[in-house]
């Protein structure tokens, strides 16, 4: 059914100890689990184009003993299940070993044209990284999971994806927001699949325990199954061209998050993937009304260190940490910081092409900073919605513009009222802009329908879903995975899922607030 070549498990060591004891694993990069059987496991959702890229067809989705590996309980010919060692820094301190605490690998499939998946679970139970926690996750959070990442696939973002979401049978007790409130609720797993879970921390475990043979064989191993391209090209790819090429990937991940408003939430580098994925859908939200400072995450509220606004930065301060872990293998760690000041202008160039489609913008040119400036600091003041308001950018009549196409993208009448008249003015500069341009009014609108979202998965969209599917209507799921395969296009009769976030959603837990028990 799927075939499997596990070259993560043959070609590094893994842990002796055979036990799913917690502990401590030294001179290892993986230790071999069993995931825990679930009681009623059924199949709740899958995406068709992941089954697609591992060759499995509707018919192979259904087959018992899919489900049965999709859910912890089986497993198929070729299958090795285990869970990798990694580290990390979480919320700017470093964290010691951490792990896949409640991450299950399945190994990894080759599909018909050769190309190469982990598959994962997410909630298979506990592992020997899981310290005192059940290893398990509840249905709330996996549906998060399992529909952002198809969601942002569908954007253009890089991301692990998520071939299916299995119901246990079983609930999970999690106490959501830490006030000794601590409810059963239904527990899930979601089966991810990515060329590589390996994160930023892998490789800084290894250097802050001084274990500097397997940091380098971990590189090797990383350099020729995720690279390929890299080692084909030759000796000059050296491990400071790798890093910056780590750089140039995870500034484009982060210029993809700006552009469609999406905010990651725990930007620990333990939640870093060294291919420039995103990966670890937990506390992230979408941005509603426009606000630099915000953050879904309750857990970093008050410091708000991974606001939507200091992705950017954060990014580079986890290169940063990685950079640290890397200079332990080479004689000139001197190359790392130019890598590190490459990040800067690669995010700068792609920030400026991704602004200038959003835009509507044939070229950017240096001061289309301060129209863009300008823009966000008046959304910000007049609480405008980012995705809305992009979005009816496009018809706007630049030869008379007015704030009419932009009525929809006020929350607020009042703030609406007080800042049409800041609007127009900055419509106006905005349309002497692209008339001085001169492209033709359907191409522009063409090009920015390709850039700005009609749909995306709001938080309160999400939560609706969430609501149903724990009352056990799962429709609400299948009907987002379906909308937001086409997140570009206008789709007649689905209007209600682009509408801006109603009121009862602003403070409403899981759709403002997001905690990280999950
Ligand atoms: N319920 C749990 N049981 C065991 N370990 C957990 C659990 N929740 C989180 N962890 C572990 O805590 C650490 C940090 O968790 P974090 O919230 O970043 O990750 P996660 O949501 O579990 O998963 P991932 O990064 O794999 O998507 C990781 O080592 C993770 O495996
Ligand atoms: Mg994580």
């Amino acid at each position: 059914m799927l075939t499997f070549d596990n070259r993560f498990l043959r070609e590094l060591p893994g842990d002796p100890e055979r036990s799913n004891v917690s502990r401590q694993v030294f001179g290892a990069c993986w230790s071999p689990v069993d995931p825990t059987p679930v009681t009623a496991p059924r199949l709740l959702a899958h995406s068709r184009e992941v089954a697609a890229a591992l060759d499995l067809d509707e018919q192979a989705m259904a087959a018992p003993e899919l489900l049965a590996a999709l859910a912890g309980n089986g497993r198929l010919p070729g299958m090795a299940t285990y869970a990798s060692c990694y580290g990390g820094h979480q919320f700017g301190q470093w964290a010691g070993q951490l792990g896949d605490g409640r991450a299950i690998l399945l190994g990894e499939v080759i599909n018909h044209q050769g190309q190469r998946f982990e598959l994962q679970l997410k909630g298979a139970g506990p592992t020997p990284y899981s310290r005192r926690a059940d290893g398990r996750a509840v249905l709330r959070s996996s549906i998060r999971e399992f529909l952002c990442s198809e969601a942002m696939h569908h954007l253009g973002v890089p991301t692990t994806r998520a071939l299916s979401l299995v119901g246990t049978g079983e609930t999970v007790i999690r106490d959501m927001f830490y006030d000794g409130h601590p409810v059963a609720e239904p527990g899930a797993v979601v089966c991810r699949v990515a060329p590589s879970f390996t994160r930023f921390g892998h490789f800084e475990l290894l250097a802050a325990r001084g274990d500097r043979a397997l940091l380098q064989r971990l590189v090797e191993f990383t350099l020729a199954r995720d690279f390929p391209e890299r080692v084909a090209a030759g000796p000059a790819n050296d491990l400071a061209a790798w890093f910056r090429e780590i750089c140039e990937r995870t500034a484009r991940l982060m210029v993809h998050w700006m552009r469609v408003g999406f905010v990651h939430g725990v930007m620990n580098t333990d939640n870093m993937s060294i291919l420039g994925l995103t990966i670890d859908y937990g506390p992230y939200g979408w941005v509603d009304n426009f606000d630099p400072g915000w953050t879904p995450n309750t857990t970093d509220a008050s410091t708000r260190r991974y606001c939507f606004a200091r992705q950017p930065a954060i990014a580079l301060w986890n290169l940063e940490r990685l950079a640290e872990a890397l200079a332990m293998l080479m004689p000139e760690p001197g190359e790392l910081a130019d890598a590190l000041e490459h990040y800067g202008e690669v995010y700068a160039h792609e920030f400026r092409a991704a602004y200038a489609a959003k835009l509507g913008l044939e070229r950017w040119q240096d001061d289309d900073v301060d129209l863009l400036e300008d823009l966000y600091g008046l959304m910000h003041r007049a609480e405008i919605d980012m995705t809305e308001f992009f979005r009816s950018l496009a018809s706007l009549d630049i030869g008379q513009p007015s704030v009419e196409v932009m009525q929809e993208s006020f929350y607020r009448p009042d703030l609406r009222q007080r800042f049409a008249g800041d609007l127009l003015q900055w419509l106006q500069r905005y349309a002497a802009r692209l008339r001085q341009e001169g492209l033709p009014a359907d191409r522009r609108a063409a090009r920015m329908n390709a850039a700005n979202p009609r749909y995306v998965l709001r938080n309160y969209l999400a939560q609706q879903a969430i609501d149903l599917a724990e009352q056990g209507d799962l429709r609400r799921v299948d009907d987002l995975l379906e909308i937001l395969r086409r997140p570009y296009d206008e789709q007649p009769g689905r209007e209600a899922f682009s509408t801006k976030r109603p009121d009862w959603a602003r403070h409403r837990a899981g759709c403002s607030m997001l905690s990280c028990s999950s």
